[in-house]
């Protein structure tokens, strides 16, 4: 699919570069185009991909500090310019744009869900995000503003791929430790589901494209990802019970969201050498995706690759009514209240309020 990626905030830069350089060293060409878009200078320098400063008049390229109604503002203030700096960028061969932020920031969570209406109202194209939930170890600030900025983005784009922090890097390392190992396997396992289709040789009916992805995501709401791989055997036949099982891991422990299983479609990607890619293994993990998540829509495909590993890719779409959302979103409500309460014992210690005798 090809895509053009717009990050916004410091995650969604950092995660833009990622992606775009996983496709190109792996010469995918899935990344048409990518921009970083922040309120904070600092951030932007430490990029290479092209970036541009918004709420200059604002906050003089400090970032806004976690107040995402203040990021909101600041992308709305100045979505002129930004939409500006993206034409040419998004040409006609584009088949979809995805927003990259971190929602539990302010800049990213803030701005993303104006950005992406703002990209509605001109482009045809689908317009996804790609968001960054805070683990549950973050702080409450994080937590609420991400409860907020996700039901606004869910409503602003024709789809929501989450990825949780808490679920893709070892247990016991702490969010902080692991960006580097999540950013990694964001890049290489979403850089993957993109790439699905582009830049293959000898294209067979099996092979996944484009449409599939977007016909996946199509139902709208909150999508999630899902990934296993495993060492290849030499034949197709060798390799039966591996592609079930590597089905299994995704959709169980590789999950972007845990717990995410029901769905209402899906598409399964395999990923390997064409002739170490099993018919009769892709078609029972392919109904075995339809008895788990209840969906009667399972797409399924090959991704030709030129790697002695097999790998599989379960990408659920419509997956908001899951246990992990519900627990997310009672976490985000929680994180308000108190803030909220900490907020009115800041104004009772408030020196500038006079006392009443
Ligand atoms: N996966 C991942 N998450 C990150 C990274 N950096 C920050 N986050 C997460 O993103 C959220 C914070 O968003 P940021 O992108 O840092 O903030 P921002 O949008 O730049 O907003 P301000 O700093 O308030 O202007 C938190 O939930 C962090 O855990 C990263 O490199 N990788």
């Amino acid at each position: 699919m090809k895509v053009v990626l717009i990050g916004v905030g410091q995650a969604g830069g950092k995660l833009t570069q990622a992606l775009a350089e996983f496709d190109y060293e792996m010469d995918f060409d899935a990344v048409r185009g990518a921009l970083a878009v922040n309120t904070a200078k600092t951030d932007l320098q430490t990029l290479d991909i092209e970036t541009q400063l918004i709420g200059q008049d604002r906050v003089r390229g400090h970032g806004v500090g976690g107040d995402n109604e203040l990021g909101a503002e600041v992308m709305q203030e100045d979505a002129v310019e930004v939409m500006d700096g993206l034409d040419g960028k998004i040409t006609a061969e584009a088949e979809a744009i995805f927003v990259v932020a971190g929602l539990g920031g302010g800049t990213g969570s803030g701005g993303a869900p104006v950005l992406v209406r703002e990209l509605k109202r001109v482009y045809d194209v689908p317009v996804y995000t790609l968001g960054i939930l805070p683990g549950r170890g973050e702080g409450s600030m994080y937590q609420a503003n991400a409860g907020r900025s996700l039901k606004t983005v869910v409503r602003e784009a024709d789809s929501t791929i989450l990825v949780d922090n808490d679920a893709w890097h070892d247990a016991g390392e702490s969010v902080e430790a692991a960006f580097d190992t999540i950013n990694r396997n964001i890049a290489q396992r979403i850089g993957l589901l993109l790439a699905s289709g582009e830049n293959v040789e000898g294209v067979g009916e099996s092979v996944v494209d484009s449409s599939e992805i977007i016909n996946t995501l199509r139902e709208g709401g909150i999508a999630c990802l899902g990934y296993a791989s495993a060492a290849g055997g030499e034949t197709a036949e060798d390799n039966i019970n591996a592609v079930t099982s590597i089905t299994r891991s995704a959709l169980f422990t590789g999950t972007s969201l845990p717990d995410a299983v029901t769905a209402d479609a899906a598409l399964l990607v395999v990923a390997g050498r064409p002739d170490a890619i099993p018919r009769k293994g892709v078609e029972r993990a392919r109904s075995w995706v339809e008895d788990q998540t209840g969906s009667l829509q399972v797409r399924g495909g090959d991704f030709p690759l030129d790697s002695d590993r097999i790998a599989a890719l379960v990408l659920l779409g419509g997956v908001e009514r899951s246990p992990r959302i519900d627990e997310f979103m009672e976490r985000a409500r929680q994180a308000q209240e108190e803030q909220e309460q900490v907020d009115h014992t800041a104004n009772f210690q408030n020196d500038e309020l006079d006392d009443l005798f």
